[in-house]
């Protein structure tokens, strides 16, 4: 198979787990006979820095005429800590998921048992955790009307919906859902307080009539919040709006082991975006200590989205495999940690065929604490 791919790498950590997954596309293409083909575009900081706006036209046109893009992640201190700035790199994000018109973002969330006791949550909490958000991605307060006084002291950001934007992304969860396990969808809204969340919570009554096989619940996202920690056994397809999903889904991360291992797809109605739901972790780039895996499982989620599912399945065994050996970065275990390129080779060798066998632990270099 021969597939075009756009490669925003963005700012911080986003050009380093972007390098990683490379690697493993790589790895597939050389073992299962694929050619991918990478075409870097600018976005975010980096792009303000060279060109002047976050979103150059020419990013969006690399993307269009792409098969798919994978995004690393944008964001720098330097504009976080300038609220007066004008222009940001997050601009960059929320402008080519419009551009793209990727409305819905699919978060899986699995955890590992490996890992587990290294969770400060209890195992038995952990054990059969199987959901997957559903986030709205286009709309809502992130898109809404923006206004600051010109005294500056006053401001608001406007929370706008309409019922297609509700339905598109209902009906694909919906959808998903029938074909699990479980086949339920909980709809995350705070529909006691808000009008958005009540057409949320409306739009989203009518659809579940079609959906007669799968069972439908909602619930006010501060209970979400909390539900999430104490029972996240009893989720499955998470629905619910773009900020509710945008935090709950950090929340969620915690599950995984760490906001470093959850991966997403931005689908809409052009080409897909796969992305790590992680941030730009500036305190971590250039050092190769952030977790790759984020961005490894999105990669193979492209996949997927290609058809490629044994080639998808084959990342995510080596990812559980690494997992099991005790290779894992310092946001899972800050004591014993490898290095991310370490895991991104290791990843890369078991796609290969290299591993397991070849590989003797005692010669991979441990990084202890102490050395960063
Ligand atoms: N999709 C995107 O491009 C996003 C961009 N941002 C931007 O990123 C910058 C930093 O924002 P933060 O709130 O600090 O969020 P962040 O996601 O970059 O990091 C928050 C914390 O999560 C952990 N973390 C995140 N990614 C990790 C990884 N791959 N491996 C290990 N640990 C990881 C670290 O402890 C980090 O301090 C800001 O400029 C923000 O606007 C934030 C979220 C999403
Ligand atoms: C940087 C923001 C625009 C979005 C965000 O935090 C996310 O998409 O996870
Ligand atoms: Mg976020």
């Amino acid at each position: 198979m021969e597939k075009k791919i756009a490669i925003l790498n963005g700012d911080g950590i986003g050009p380093e787990v972007t390098a990683q997954s490379i690697k493993i596309l790589n790895a597939v293409a050389q073992q299962y006979g694929h050619v991918f083909h990478y075409k870097e575009a600018l976005i975010g900081a980096d792009a303000i820095d060279k060109t002047g706006t976050a979103l150059p036209s020419e990013t969006i046109d690399i993307c269009l005429d792409s098969d798919a893009v994978l995004f690393g992640a944008v964001g720098d201190p330097k504009y976080d800590n300038d609220p007066s700035a004008k222009v940001r790199p997050e601009q960059g994000i929320l402008g080519i998921r419009k551009a793209l018109q990727l409305f819905a973002n699919i978060r899986p969330v699995t955890t590992y048992s490996t890992l587990q006791h290294l969770s400060p949550l209890k195992p038995a909490l952990l054990e059969g955790v199987d959901c997957v958000i559903f986030r709205e991605l286009t709309g809502g307060i992130y898109f809404g009307k923006k206004y600051t006084s010109e005294d500056g002291n006053t401001a608001s950001d406007e929370c706008y919906y309409t019922r297609p934007e509700i339905e598109r992304i209902a009906h694909l969860a919906f959808k998903y859902a029938q074909n699990r396990r479980k086949k339920k969808v909980t709809l995350v809204d705070k529909a006691n307080v808000l009008e958005t969340s009540r057409l949320w919570r409306k739009v989203v009554q009518e659809i579940a009539t079609q959906y007669s096989d799968v069972t439908v619940d909602y619930m006010f996202v501060d209970n979400a919040a909390m539900q999430l920690m104490i029972n996240p056994k009893q989720f499955d397809v998470i629905l619910t709006e773009n900020m509710f999903g945008d935090i709950i889904s950090d929340e969620a991360s915690v599950l995984a082991g760490s906001l470093g291992m959850l991966p997403s797809a931005s689908v809409g109605n052009g080409t897909a975006f796969f992305e790590p739901i992680h941030g730009s972790y500036p305190q971590a780039a250039g050092k190769d200590i952030a977790n790759p895996i984020g961005s490894i499982l999105s990669a193979a989620m492209m996949l997927d989205h290609f058809g490629l599912t044994a080639e998808a399945e084959v990342i995510r065994d080596a990812v559980d495999w690494t997992l099991e050996n005790n290779f894992v970065t310092k946001d899972i275990d800050p004591m014993n940690f490898y290095f991310m390129s370490t895991i991104g080779d290791l990843i890369s060798d078991y796609v290969s065929g290299k591993i397991p066998g070849s590989v003797k632990k005692e010669n991979i270099e441990l990084r202890k604490s102490t050395i960063i």
